[in-house]
């Protein structure tokens, strides 16, 4: 496995283009199975994730030409449902949680689909009944295959239904959306997660010809149409990488302008760094953070210590919480930090505890953050990332911190963050991979 070797202590300077978002592709990428038409998506990351979720649609033998460096062309037109059989399929689609969202198109085109267990980040449990429970309201029969270890899906033709979802999951909302799009007659999706993803994924549904109703609110309804054509699609910037360097940047004291951000997208992601008293300076669509000598955490109206937590959209995403965490270490105040979605997400400030910042973990989902102003840096370490966003806080903290640091496992930050260490060194950042 693949490390970093980080010389803490170095300023950046200049300008830093975030890369196209993660989430978003994946959603869009499974859409192309929707289509026998070419579908050009453009923006495309060049990450692990992504770069897996792609070969496993040319394993299935859609159709994929690479344009540029990130734009695509898609066309499923001559998709192999028998490679959803082979247990390459079950061991690539373990890779990453997006494989789960081929479940919804499959379906809604071919009748037929099949879900093995997805991968993605071992941050607690990550349950699919959302997925289940919508899928099968739309008709579909789900019968488990235990020598595969996989469910086969099947429903000749999908009928519309309402639908309460249990929870606003992002990839369940995707996949029955997808499934919806070609079902026959109404389907109305209450309690609908609602990020960016969602409103992207919608966007190129209706361009290819779907009928869609309350893109961006927690009520989706949809009138399901008889086939859909191909389309051009632009992914957004990935906002938890812009997110990402905003904390980047107010640690380690450097002056950076995020470029093309998406800003009107970010939601509450800007406010919620402001809160944590770091300089968020809007310059049209960019994103300026001047140098911070300190910055110092708000407190709520009443003078009591502030909460960072998570929540559904248009709530703060829980992808950000280890950012946040990481940056109230240096900064001047504290914050309680509640990562409510997942259990299992905020150990890794044992490594933080390690290089001298002061946490108390007080249960798995609520990490008391005080902050140790300019009194002390943090010092350089050994650490290994468990998930894609503890690697890239630890990698803000190593920045951060007096000393060399090395980072095992970044496999795990590689999942989700395009050449980063090429793209921070370009603006003077001392990251070596070995
Ligand atoms: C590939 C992809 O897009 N992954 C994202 C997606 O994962 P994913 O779609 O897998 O996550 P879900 O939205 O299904 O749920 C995430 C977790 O939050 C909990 N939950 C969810 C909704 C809710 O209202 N209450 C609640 O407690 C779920 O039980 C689960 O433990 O959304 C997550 C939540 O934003 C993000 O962390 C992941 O980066
Ligand atoms: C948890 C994440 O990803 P995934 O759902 O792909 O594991 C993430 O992007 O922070």
């Amino acid at each position: 496995m693949a490390s970093f070797v980080i010389e803490g202590g170095c300023r950046m300077s200049g300008e830093i283009i975030p890369q196209g978002a993660k989430n978003e592709a994946l959603q869009v990428i499974c859409a192309v199975l929707l289509t026998p038409e070419k579908v050009t998506i453009a923006n495309v990351p060049d990450i692990l994730d992504v770069n897996n979720l792609i070969q496993l649609l040319r394993d299935m033998q859609v159709k994929v030409e690479r344009l540029s460096l990130d734009t695509y062309a898609f066309q499923a037109d001559n998709v192999d449902l028998d490679y959803l059989k082979t247990e390459d399929f079950v061991r690539k689609s373990a890779s990453l949680r997006g494989s789960v969202m081929i479940v919804g198109p499959l379906l809604a085109r071919f009748g037929k689909a099949v879900l093995p267990k997805p991968g993605g980040d071992k941050i607690g449990r990550r349950r699919l009944d959302t997925h289940f429970t919508g899928i099968q309201k739309l008709g579909a029969t789900f019968t488990y295959n235990q020598d595969a270890q996989l469910y086969e899906i099947e429903a000749k033709r999908l009928k519309g239904a309402y639908m309460l979802l249990d929870e606003a999951s992002v990839t369940g909302t995707a996949n029955i959306l997808m499934a919806a799009v070609l079902a026959e007659g109404t389907t109305t999706i209450y309690n609908a997660a609602c990020e960016p993803y969602l409103q992207q994924l919608s966007k190129m549904l209706i361009q290819m010809g779907a009928d869609i109703s309350g893109v961006g609110s927690n009520l989706l309804t949809i009138q399901g149409v008889e086939s859909l054509k191909g389309a051009n699609h632009l992914i957004l910037p990935d906002m938890i990488e812009v997110g990402s360097f905003i904390g980047m940047a107010a640690m380690t004291g450097s002056d950076i302008t995020i470029k093309n951000t998406g800003f009107d997208m970010l939601g509450i992601i800007p406010e919620s760094f402001r809160r944590l008293g770091i300089t968020v300076e809007q310059q049209g669509d960019d994103i300026h953070i001047p140098t911070h000598d300190s910055y110092e955490i708000d407190t709520f109206i009443d003078g009591s210590i502030m909460t960072i937590a998570d929540a559904p959209w248009p709530g703060l995403t829980p992808d950000l919480l280890s950012v946040f965490l990481v940056v109230a270490t240096q900064a001047v105040g504290s914050v309680l930090i509640h990562q409510k979605m997942f259990e299992s997400r905020l150990f890794f400030v044992d490594k933080l505890i390690d290089m001298g910042a002061q946490i108390i973990l007080c249960d798995p989902h609520r990490a008391t953050v005080i902050g140790l102003g300019n009194r002390y840096k943090l010092r350089g370490a050994t650490m290994v990332s468990p998930d894609i966003r503890a690697g890239i806080a630890l990698l803000i903290a190593a920045m951060s911190a007096e000393g060399t640091s090395r980072i095992h496992n970044i496999d795990q930050i590689d999942r989700g963050y395009q050449n980063i260490d090429k793209r921070l060194n370009s603006i003077g950042a001392r990251i070596t991979r070995l």
